[in-house]
C-alpha cells in the first residue's frame, strides 16, 4: 500500500506502507504506481517526495513472494515511470534504502538521507543480482569500481559514505521528509533532464577489459562456487560497455539465470532461517514469546585466554560494563594489551571511539559480586570449571546469571555446582569470538526460560546471530562435526589422501577442508576430547583391537600423528607441512605420505581409489545424519538451528543452505540410500546408520523442509 498526501501546497508525499520494513509487495507497487500517476497527473502537485513509513524507506523487493508467482507491476518500468516523469521526484530516505528500495530510490532525481540510514544492493546476499536497474544506474552515479563493490559485496553503506560517493545528495540529522519537502519545493519547474541517471554516460575504468578480467578472478575466487556474484560482474561489464537499454536487458537476462536457481532457494532459506532460530522453544515448552529476558547492563568475563579475550571486546562493544579476570598475572597483561588492539582496530573499522573504558581488569573475582552475568572462559577441564563455578555462587549476587563457555563440557553437570542451577547457561563463542556471527546458547535440564532468554537477548545484542540447543555431549555443531572428521580418517585409511578430501570439500564450496581447518584449529584439541573420552590408546599396536573400540570402528590416525608432536599450524607440520610454526600455508607433506602408507600396511589395509562423489558422500551425509539424529533428540528445535550453525560456525557454504537444506536439494531418498550403501560398507560404523526421523521423513513422502518443525512435534511420541 502507499499513501498520497499534498503538504506545502505543491508537494506531493507518496508514503510506502507495509510494516516492518516497507518491502515493495505486489500491494506496494500498486500503490507506488497510482499514487505517482496521481502526482504526476495533478496540476497542483509541483514536485513528488516518496518516504517509508516508520522512519523506515525501504527494504527492497518483498522476498516471501519470490517462491510464489510474482502477481503485481513489474519494478523496472515503475521506476522507470518516475524517473522519466516531468515532475521532480525526491526520495527521503530514513533507516534503510536496500535491493530494490535503493533501486527506487536511484530512479528518483534527487536523494536525501538521514545520517543514521543504511544504503545497499544486498541482492547477491539472496542469489541475486540488482534487477531493477541497479547494475546500470548505480554505476552510473558513482563509478565502476565503487559500485561493483558494493553489488559484488553486498554490503551496507552508512549515508556519510553514500554521501562521499555521490549516491545522495544531502544528508540530514533532522526530519528527513521535512528536508526532502523543502528540496523538493526549492526543485520544481527546474530541468531534470541532468538528473535522469539513466541518461549518465556510464564512466569506464582505465584499461577496462583488465579491470573486468581482474574483478572476475577475485570474484570467483571469493565466491567459491556461487553463481550470484559471478553474474553481478558481468552485469556491471554491459553497464560500461553497453548503452543503458541493452544494460538492462542483460541485467534482465542474468537475473533470470539466477532466480529459479537452487543457490538463490538456498539462500533465501537461510535468511529465513536466521530469522527463524530467534524464535526458540524447547522440549519442555519454554519458548521465546513467552520466556521474559532480565536486562544484562553489566558482565564479567572469567579467563583471558583467546576465547575470553574475544568475549571481552564482544560485550564491551556492545555497550555492556564488563570486568575481565585473569588470575595469571603475566597473562593479564597480554591479555590487556591484547584487547587494547582489538578495541582499536574494531573501532577504526566502525568509524566510533574505541570502549576502553568499558573494561576493568582483576586478578582475582572478587570484583565480579554484582555483576549481572558471568561468561566463564577458563581452560576446558571440568575440575577447573567447577571450582570456578562454586566460587562464583559464593561471590556473585544469588541472580546472577552463570554461563560457561565451554565447547561440548556438560552443562547440567556444571549447573550441579551452582548455588542456583536455573541460572546456568551455556554460551559457546566461536573463535574469533569478536567477529564470528555465531553463538550457540546451551540449555540443560534445570536452565531457566528466563536464563535462556536473557542469554539471546545478550547474544543479538552482542550482533550475533544466537540459537538455542539442548545439552549432550558437543552439543549442536561439535556433535555433527564428530561424524564428518571420522569418516575423513576412514578414508585416508582406505586410500585417500588429505589433499583429495579437502579438494573435494573445498570445490563442494567450504573455505577449507577438514584436514587444513584441523591443522589451524590445532590436533591437539580433538586429542584432548577423546583422551576425555577415553579413545586414546597411547602408542596403538597393530592388530585389529588398535582400529577398534567399544566394538566400533576407530581410526588412531589423528592420536598418532600428535603423539609425533604434529599438532598442525602451530608445530610447524599436521596433516600439511607449514615453513614455520605458525605458518599459515598448508604444503603437502612427502613423510605424511609415507606414514600412511606404512600405516596400512602395518594394519593390513589395502589402498583403493576413491574419488569426490564418495569424500562428499561420507563426510556430508555422515554428518547430516548426525543432524537428523539431534532433531530427533530434540537438541535442535528445527532444520534451520542447524544450518544457521553450520553456515556462520563451521564454514557450510552458505549457497548450498546448510546441510539439512542441503539434503533436500540431493534428495532425502537419496542420501538415505547411499547412507545405506556405504552402512552396508561399513557396518561397524554406526554413523553411516540411517536416522530413524530420516526413514520416516522418506517413508512420509519427503516432506519440505520448513514443515519438519511441526513433523517432528506430531511424530516426536512414535520416534
Ligand atoms: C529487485 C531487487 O533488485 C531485488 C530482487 C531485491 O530487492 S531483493 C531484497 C533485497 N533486500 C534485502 O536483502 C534486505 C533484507 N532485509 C534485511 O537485511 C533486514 O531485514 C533489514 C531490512 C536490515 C532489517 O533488519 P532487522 O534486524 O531490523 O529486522 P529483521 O528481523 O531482519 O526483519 C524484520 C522482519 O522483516 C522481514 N523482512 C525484512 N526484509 C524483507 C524483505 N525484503 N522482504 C520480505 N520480508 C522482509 C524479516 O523476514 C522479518 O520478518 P519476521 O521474521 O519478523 O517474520
Amino acid at each position: 500500500m502507499a499513501l498520497f498526501t499534498l503538504v506545502s501546497g505543491s508537494v506531493g508525499v507518496v508514503t510506502l506502507q507495509n510494516p516492518p520494513v516497507n518491502a515493495l509487495s505486489a500491494a506496494v507497487r500498486h500503490g507506488i504506481v497510482d499514487m505517482m500517476d496521481k502526482a504526476l497527473s495533478e496540476p497542483e502537485v509541483k514536485s513528488v517526495v516518496i518516504c517509508g513509513q516508520n522512519g523506515r524507506f525501504c527494504g527492497g523487493a518483498d522476498i516471501k513472494e519470490f517462491g510464489k508467482n510474482m502477481t503485481g507491476p513489474p519494478l523496472v518500468p515503475m521506476i522507470h515511470r518516475i524517473e522519466s516523469g516531468a515532475k521532480p521526484v525526491v526520495a527521503a530516505i530514513e533507516g534503510i534504502a536496500l535491493g530494490g528500495g535503493l533501486e527506487l530510490a536511484l530512479g528518483c532525481h534527487y536523494r536525501i538521507a538521514h545520517s543514521k540510514a543504511r544504503l545497499g544492493l544486498p541482492e547477491v546476499h539472496l542469489g541475486l543480482l540488482p534487477a531493477a536497474g541497479g547494475t546500470q544506474r548505480l554505476p552510473r552515479l558513482i563509478g565502476v569500481p565503487a559500485a561493483l563493490e558494493l553489488i559484488t559485496t553486498g554490503r551496507y553503506v552508512t549515508a556519510a559514505e553514500a554521501l562521499r560517493l555521490g549516491m545522495v545528495d544531502e544528508v540530514t540529522d533532522g526530519n528527513t521528509v521535512d528536508a526532502a519537502v523543502k528540496l523538493a519545493l526549492s526543485v520544481a519547474g527546474k530541468s531534470l533532464d541532468a538528473r535522469r541517471i539513466s541518461n549518465y554516460p556510464c564512466p569506464q575504468p582505465p584499461g577496462l577489459d583488465r579491470f573486468f578480467e581482474t574483478a572476475m578472478q577475485q570474484v570467483r575466487q571469493s565466491a567459491r562456487g556461487a553463481m550470484a556474484p559471478v553474474a553481478c560482474v558481468q552485469a556491471l561489464r554491459a553497464a560500461a560497455s553497453q548503452p543503458y537499454g541493452e544494460g538492462m536487458q542483460r541485467e534482465k537476462e542474468l537475473m533470470d539465470t539466477l532466480f529459479h536457481s537452487g543457490q538463490a532457494r538456498a539462500l533465501q532459506y537461510f535468511f529465513f532461517a536466521q530469522r527463524a532460530v530467534g524464535r526458540w522453544s524447547t522440549p519442555s515448552g519454554s519458548r521465546w514469546d513467552s520466556s521474559k529476558p532480565r536486562p544484562v547492563h553489566k558482565a564479567a568475563v572469567v579467563g583471558l585466554g583467546t576465547m575470553g579475550r574475544g568475549i571481552t571486546v564482544a560485550l564491551a562493544q556492545a555497550g555492556l560494563s564488563v570486568v575481565a579476570v585473569e588470575t595469571h598475572e603475566k597473562q593479564l597483561m597480554e591479555a590487556r594489551q591484547a584487547v587494547s588492539g582489538m578495541l582499536e582496530r574494531g573501532a577504526k573499522r566502525r568509524g566510533v571511539a574505541p570502549a576502553y573504558g568499558k573494561i576493568s581488569y582483576s586478578s582475582d573475582l572478587l570484583p565480579v559480586a554484582d555483576v549481572d552475568l558471568v561468561i566463564e572462559a577458563v581452560f576446558e577441564d571440568m575440575e577447573l570449571k567447577r571450582s570456578i563455578f562454586e566460587q562464583l555462587s559464593e561471590i556473585c549476587k544469588p541472580d546472577t546469571f552463570l554461563c560457561t563457555n565451554t565447547s561440548g563440557l556438560d552443562i547440567d553437570r556444571l549447573a550441579s555446582h551452582a548455588r542456583n542451577p536455573e541460572l546456568v547457561v551455556g554460551m559457546h563463542f566461536f573463535a574469533p569470538a569478536h567477529v564470528m556471527k555465531l553463538l550457540e546458547v546451551v540449555y540443560g535440564p534445570r536452565s531457566s526460560p528466563q536464563a535462556v532468554a536473557t542469554a539471546m537477548l545478550l547474544g543479538r545484542k552482542m550482533d550475533k546471530v544466537s540459537v538455542a540447543v539442548g545439552n549432550c555431549p558437543g552439543f549442536v555443531g561439535n556433535r555433527m562435526l564428530k561424524p564428518y572428521l571420522e569418516q575423513a580418517f576412514f578414508l585416508l585409511e582406505e586410500g585417500a589422501t588429505p589433499e583429495l578430501v579437502d579438494q573435494a570439500l573445498e570445490e563442494f564450496g567450504f573455505a577449507m577442508g577438514v584436514f587444513r581447518m584441523s591443522d589451524l584449529s590445532g590436533l591437539d584439541v580433538g586429542w584432548r576430547v577423546r583422551k576425555a573420552d577415553g579413545l586414546v590408546v597411547a602408542g596403538a599396536s597393530t592388530g585389529p583391537s588398535a582400529r577398534s573400540r567399544r566394538g566400533f570402528r576407530y581410526s588412531p590416525l589423528g592420536d598418532l600423528l600428535c603423539e609425533r608432536g604434529r599438532f598442525g599450524q602451530k608445530t610447524g607440520s599436521g596433516w600439511y607441512r607449514y615453513d614455520k610454526p605458525g605458518g599459515r600455508v598448508a604444503k603437502s607433506d612427502p613423510w605424511l605420505h609415507g606414514f600412511l602408507e606404512q600405516y596400512r600396511a602395518d594394519h593390513g589395509l589395502a589402498a583403493r581409489r576413491v574419488d569426490q562423489q564418495e569424500v562428499l558422500e561420507r563426510c556430508l551425509y555422515a554428518l547430516i545424519n548426525e543432524g537428523f539424529r539431534i532433531l530427533e533428540d530434540g537438541i535442535a528445535a528445527g532444520p534451520e538451528d542447524i544450518d544457521v550453525i553450520y553456515v556462520l560456525g563451521y564454514g557450510w557454504p552458505r549457497h548450498r543452505g546448510g546441510p539439512m537444506f542441503y539434503a533436500t536439494t540431493v534428495g532425502l531418498s537419496e542420501v538415505l540410500e547411499r547412507l545405506e550403501h556405504h552402512h552396508r560398507a561399513h557396518p561397524d560404523v554406526p554413523g553411516l546408520q540411517p536416522c530413524r526421523l530420516l526413514r520416516k521423513l522418506v517413508a512420509s513422502g519427503s516432506p519440505p523442509v520448513h514443515s519438519w518443525r511441526e513433523f517432528i512435534k506430531k511424530s516426536r511420541s512414535h520416534l
